[in-house]
């Protein structure tokens, strides 16, 4: 990793399931140092595991302190947690200023429209990731708003791609990336543990069963990735005439699998224009 490409001071509000996954691959891969880091979190035992797992990040419960000190600010709270986020007072009644601060939102459903009023301005980059980022194999999408500079962007695809890919989309297209890549990994962790459940069901221990599982998954992924052919055609690869695929295929299509899954992204996607 070149050190000019080092992201340095970022405030991370919220310390939960995704800013582990994201921020933690982050630092993984060497393109954000501990010492660049602040999180900000609610409760003890959120700021206790930052600070036990990364000794020299920041943890505070003081946004106001935190957003100050930050050239880019990520906000890893729910979505409906944004607007009080964004309307944070101190104690003495100071309000967070987030001008000259890059602002990134890994928020579903919430528009840039709402984040550039909350703000005050409109340096600010709406981010869907997803949690296999955590071990560098995540899968991104974003959208910029207009005050956004063509380093910004450089540093938005440094970080992400720092923990996986990233693709620049319009933001109507934000609710897709979440049905598909936000929400996806879900979907596999679902296929992976039926496929282990079956193979317990056909007399297979658990453990292993659970293995095969995790490696057929893995070695598909990556047979379409590097090959670059139409999974369609690696699947008929797989299927001999008159054979044991072809059987199981023929119960997959009866029980609609395909037809589920289109909706299920459907449905991810649906919900993130609803949070909006
Ligand atoms: N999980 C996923 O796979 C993905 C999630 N996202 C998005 O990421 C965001 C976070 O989701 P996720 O990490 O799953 O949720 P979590 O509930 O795991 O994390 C949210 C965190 O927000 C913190 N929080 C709540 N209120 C405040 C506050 N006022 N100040 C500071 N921190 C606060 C909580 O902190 P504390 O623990 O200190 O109480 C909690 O840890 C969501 O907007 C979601 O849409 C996007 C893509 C994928
Ligand atoms: O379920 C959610 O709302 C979040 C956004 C995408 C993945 N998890």
């Amino acid at each position: 990793m070149n050190l000019e490409m080092q992201l340095t001071g970022l405030t991370v509000i919220g310390g939960g399931q995704m800013a582990r996954a994201l921020v933690g691959g982050m630092l993984e891969s060497g393109c954000l140092k501990a010492s660049e880091l602040t999180i900000v979190h609610k409760t003890k035992s959120t700021g206790e595991w930052w600070s036990s797992k990364y000794s020299e990040c920041t943890t505070t419960t003081d946004t106001v302190e935190a957003v100050a000190g930050a050239k880019v600010v990520m906000l890893a709270v729910k979505p409906h947690i944004i607007a009080e986020v964004l309307a944070v007072k101190n104690s003495a009644g100071k309000s967070a200023d987030w001008s000259g601060k890059l602002i990134v939102s890994i928020a579903a459903g919430i528009g840039l429209d709402k984040l550039i009023d909350g703000v005050g301005h409109d340096r600010v980059v709406r981010v869907m990731p997803n949690t296999p980022s955590l071990v560098g194999e995540g899968a991104s999408g974003f959208c910029v708003s207009g005050g956004v500079s063509d380093d910004d962007v450089q540093l938005i695809e440094t970080m992400l791609n720092s923990v996986g890919i990233a693709a620049q989309v319009t933001e109507p297209q934000m609710n897709g990336v979440t049905g598909v890549s936000g929400s996806g990994p879900a979907y596999v962790f679902l296929i992976i543990e039926a496929l282990a459940d079956g193979g317990v069901a056909a007399g297979l221990p658990r453990a292993t069963a659970l293995q095969l599982a995790t490696q057929t998954v893995l070695g598909a992924a990556k047979m379409v990735r590097e090959t670059g052919e139409h999974p369609g055609f690696l699947k008929d690869n797989v299927c001999s005439p008159g054979g044991t695929t072809i059987a199981a295929m023929s119960v997959l299509e009866q029980n609609a699998v395909r037809g589920a899954m289109i909706q299920a992204v459907q449905a991810s996607a649906n919900r993130s224009r609803e949070l909006a």
